[in-house]
């Protein structure tokens, strides 16, 4: 086989060779545990699938910990600009500090590639444990804003020369009175736009199209935050609206039906919508909307929404189909084709280098990799061994603590029956 080349990019269309260069960044924590088992994984299901005519270089780059000892950079340039050049990377996860220290170095790279959507699918496998009496009904796609809302790091610290000029502007500038306690406040600021939100928004609506999904929900605090989350759904409306025309039915449309024809036209509306296969866009506030998927969870399906909101519903969603050790990710810029897959979880640091966790977040995070690059045979592979391996009862330490008459095995076992179940 020839040696590794270089993805490119042409018009938004990636261009594939046999033996892509792929960086990746092992990640703090468990990430050197769960890189090792899910990175065999990886290359034993494309070997299997291409009987050798097509295989992974993995080009190791640095950050956090590993960067910082080595080069005294948490985040070096030239990882940055190596992710440019080759276009995709895979990476395990990194620590940020509470309350103090370096920013996340998970958002920097969000931010530096201007990864615009966060991907997040949420769904269930066969036989893993769960809190809910039908986790099969649970089958959603998170696409969380990515670039913008809090995780911008505009925040000034109580007391702080910054903090004491924001709130004087505040207060002398604005008319603001309600600060409750202006001495001892840190302000954060939320910028959330019309532009990073119809991205957002218009690219979950093209996934849904392709993929055949039935509902974009657009999920905000827009009665509390209305400048920025209901504008977001604002925007989300007017984004499909506008580009999408009869291809979708929005609760905008439903009510306008409503105040003009009344509420049985616009459910004869919606229903001769949902009847001919149009994509549903509708809302919902936050706090409902976390009841709800818990409670009604087929009623949800793409979801759309801003960047601390998708950050809790991932992980609350993740809980729901088996925990956090089973929950993907990627981050995507559908305009430039870059991309880094990364799981939802973080360094669960209590487990750093006790082979223990479960490689899965980061392994299905390497499928979504394999289904962008149309490697769609392999990527099967490695899901009907996830499928054959859970049914078998063979899992780590968090599916065994909640199954009956399993056996547990470590993250590197776990990885090898994964292989041996391949096919
Ligand atoms: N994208 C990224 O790189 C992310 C980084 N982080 C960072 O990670 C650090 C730790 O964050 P924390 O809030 O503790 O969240 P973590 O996701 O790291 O861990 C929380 C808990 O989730 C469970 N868990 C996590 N990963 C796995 C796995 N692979 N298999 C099984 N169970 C797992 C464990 O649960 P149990 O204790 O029940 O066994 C663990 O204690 C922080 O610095 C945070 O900023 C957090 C999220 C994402
Ligand atoms: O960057 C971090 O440390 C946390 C990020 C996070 O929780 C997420 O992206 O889901
Ligand atoms: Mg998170």
């Amino acid at each position: 086989m020839a040696n590794g080349e270089r993805i490119t990019v042409d018009n938004g269309v990636l261009n594939v060779p046999n033996k892509p260069i792929i960086p990746f960044i092992e990640g703090d924590g468990i990430g050197p545990d769960i890189w090792a088992a899910a990175s065999k994984v990886l290359e034993a299901a494309v070997e299997k699938a291409y009987n050798g005519e097509k295989g992974i270089e993995w080009k190791e780059v640095l950050a956090g910990q590993k960067a910082y000892d080595k080069t005294g950079e948490w985040l070096p340039a030239e990882t940055l600009d190596v992710i440019r050049e080759y276009i995709l990377a895979i990476k395990g996860p990194l620590t940020t500090p509470i309350g103090g220290g370096i920013r996340s170095l998970n958002v920097a790279l969000r931010q530096e590639l201007d990864l615009f959507t966060c991907l997040r699918p949420v769904r269930y496998f066969k036989g893993v444990p769960s809190p809910l009496k039908k986790p099969e009904d649970t089958d959603m796609v998170i696409f969380r804003e990515n670039t913008e809302d809090i995780y911008a790091g505009i925040e000034y610290a109580k007391g702080s020369d910054e903090v004491k000029k924001v709130i004087q502007f505040l207060q002398d500038e604005m008319g603001v009175k309600n600060i409750r306690f202006p001495e001892t406040s840190g302000i954060g600021i939320k910028p959330v736009s019309e532009e990073g939100t119809k991205r957002l928004v218009r690219a979950a609506i093209e996934y849904a199209l392709t993929e055949g999904r039935k509902s974009v929900t657009l999920v905000h605090k827009g009665n509390i935050m209305k400048f920025t989350e209901g504008a977001f759904k604002n925007w989300g409306y007017e984004v499909a609206e506008q580009e999408f025309g009869n291809k979708v039915f929005t609760w905008a449309e439903y009510d306008r039906i409503v105040e003009k024809d009344g509420k049985d036209a616009a459910n004869k509306a919606q229903a001769d919508a949902e009847a001919e296969g149009k994509i549903i866009i509708k809302d919902s506030i936050a706090d409902i909307f976390l009841q709800q998927i818990l409670t009604r969870p087929a009623e949800f399906d793409v979801v759309a929404t801003m960047n601390l909101n998708g950050d809790y519903v991932s992980d609350a969603l993740a809980a729901q189909v088996g925990g956090i050790g089973i929950a993907p990710g990627a981050n995507i810029n559908y305009e430039t084709g870059h991309a880094i897959f990364e799981a939802t979880h973080g360094t669960a640091p209590k487990y750093a280098g006790l082979d223990k966790v479960n490689p899965s977040s980061v392994l299905l995070s390497g499928v979504l990799m394999l289904e962008h690059i149309g490697w769609t045979e392999a990527a099967e592979l490695v899901m009907k061994s996830i499928e054959k391996t859970i049914a078998s009862k063979v899992v780590t330490y968090d599916f065994a603590r909640l199954m009956d008459g399993a056996t547990e095995v470590k993250c590197s076992e776990f990885g090898n029956e994964l292989i041996k179940n391949m096919g």
